[in-house]
């Protein structure tokens, strides 16, 4: 089954919990002792309508006690599609939550309290949309009861959202506006009674329709090689296998590739899944190849088509979300993590410090701090293969580790 995996992200109160769990609910996904404890909760505090910030319960009462989560994970499914959602808080303090929860989705939902309108948050969620090559944005103009339902309101909101997008750089983007209620359940599962005058489809019509196949195959092949299989019986003594994950694309036997760093060329000669044998090596699948001829391949090697080539650099520049208590600095130095390799790094300029609210960028900035986000150039002590961020989200993105605390430090995505 295919598998859509969403990133929320709304500010306090607009309707998150709630959506999510109107999502649940009229998907018929919430077990029997959720459904009772909200019915029940709803009915004590005297509500002529469900309490759906009950199922995502555990989420807020982390969030509630100040604990510092991480991206709580939902899931649901229909008979189409297996959904994950990535649900994120708004606040600018956990931007980058929000940005390691929407590295990994497919789909991102930007929620609008429909009284409120576009606010400060709105751009900052859609600007994490589209440093992340999110290519489906779900606008949802939630709250559409508090203002008459009002088609007049909704396209304010649209025409106010669309001056955003109109700065962005991204453009295969598809966005699409949908006016709900999650309290309500208009438009959210349901086709809302109260709004006629809205002719598109509702929240989840659109997500079963949205082709996964045109999200998945994006970019070139890129296959790191992460163990070399080399049997030592009797039986298997010639055998050199080399396992690994595909990125990016396909790899079929025939192909002819070429081996990084060495750019030594062979073709794949055979694929396996465990035992078996296959022609194709799907994108995202983990196999074993083998190659045509004796090659010298190493763990950290990368197998990638011959007219593929990715770049091998020792000196990029990238957009750094930070995440560390302490500052990232000029010159200072941590370990990069790009695939299986570790690598050293040096912080060259932090060339600028992008406001995510659009309002433009601030040079002659010498650290950042949590949360910031920059462009940044680094120096390695080896070089690494890779692509544009935009090219391939994968190939195109690091982690940097504090060499003193092992901690994730900042995350990168190479321009
Ligand atoms: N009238 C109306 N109220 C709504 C709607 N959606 C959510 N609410 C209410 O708005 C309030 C906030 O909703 P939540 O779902 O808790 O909001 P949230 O965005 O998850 O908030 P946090 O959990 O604090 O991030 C609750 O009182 C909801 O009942 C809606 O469509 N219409």
């Amino acid at each position: 089954m295919e598998v859509l995996k969403i990133a929320t992200a709304g500010s306090v109160d607009d309707g998150k919990s709630t959506l999510i769990g109107r999502l649940l609910y009229d998907t018929k996904s919430l077990t029997d002792d959720k459904l009772e404890a909200i019915e029940r909760s709803s009915k004590q505090k005297g509500y002529d309508y469900l309490d759906f910030s009950l199922a995502t319960d555990g989420l807020v009462a982390e969030r509630e006690q100040g604990i510092t989560i991480d991206v709580a994970h939902i899931y649901f499914s229909t008979a189409t599609k297996s959904y994950i959602i990535a649900d994120t808080p708004g606040h600018v303090e956990y931007t980058r939550n929000m940005v390691t929860g929407a590295s990994t989705s497919q789909v991102g939902i930007v929620l609008i309290d429909a009284r409120h309108g576009v606010i400060e948050q709105t751009y900052r969620h859609f600007f994490i949309n589209n440093l992340l090559r999110i290519k489906n944005v779900i606008v949802a103009v939630n709250k559409m009861d508090l203002v008459d339902f009002s088609e007049e309101r909704y396209n304010e909101i649209k025409a106010d959202f669309q001056k955003v997008v109109d700065k962005s750089d991204y453009e295969d983007q598809n966005i699409t506006f949908i006016p709900v209620s999650a309290l309500k359940g208009d438009n959210v599962v349901e086709k809302s009674t109260k709004m006629s005058w809205f002719t598109g489809k509702t929240l989840l019509q659109h997500l079963e329709e949205i082709d996964t196949q045109d999200i998945y195959n994006l970019g070139k092949v890129r296959f790191p090689v992460q163990y070399v299989i080399r049997p030592k019986t009797e039986e298997y003594h010639d055998f050199r296998g080399y396992a690994g994950k595909v990125y990016g694309g396909e790899l079929n036997v025939g192909d002819e590739v070429v081996i990084l760093p060495s750019k030594t060329k062979s073709k794949i000669k055979e694929i396996f899944f465990y035992d078996k044998k296959y022609q194709t090596a799907a994108r995202r699948s983990s196999v074993t190849v083998t190659l045509e001829n004796d090659v010298n391949v190493s763990r950290g090697d990368m197998i990638v088509k011959e007219n593929e080539l990715p770049k091998i650099e020792k000196k990029f520049t990238a957009t750094v979300t930070w995440m560390d208590n302490e500052n990232l600095r000029a010159g200072s130095k941590y370990v990069l993590q790009h695939g299986v390799h570790k690598v050293l790094a040096k912080v060259g300029a932090i060339h600028n410090k992008i406001n995510p609210d659009y309002s433009g960028v601030e040079t002659g900035v010498d650290s950042l701090k949590m949360n910031d986000i920059a462009a940044v150039s680094f120096q390695l002590n080896k070089p690494i293969f890779l692509d544009a961020f935009k090219e391939h989200r994968t190939n195109g993105s690091f982690i940097l580790i504090d060499p003193q605390t092992n901690n994730t430090a900042g995350v990168g995505f190479i321009e």
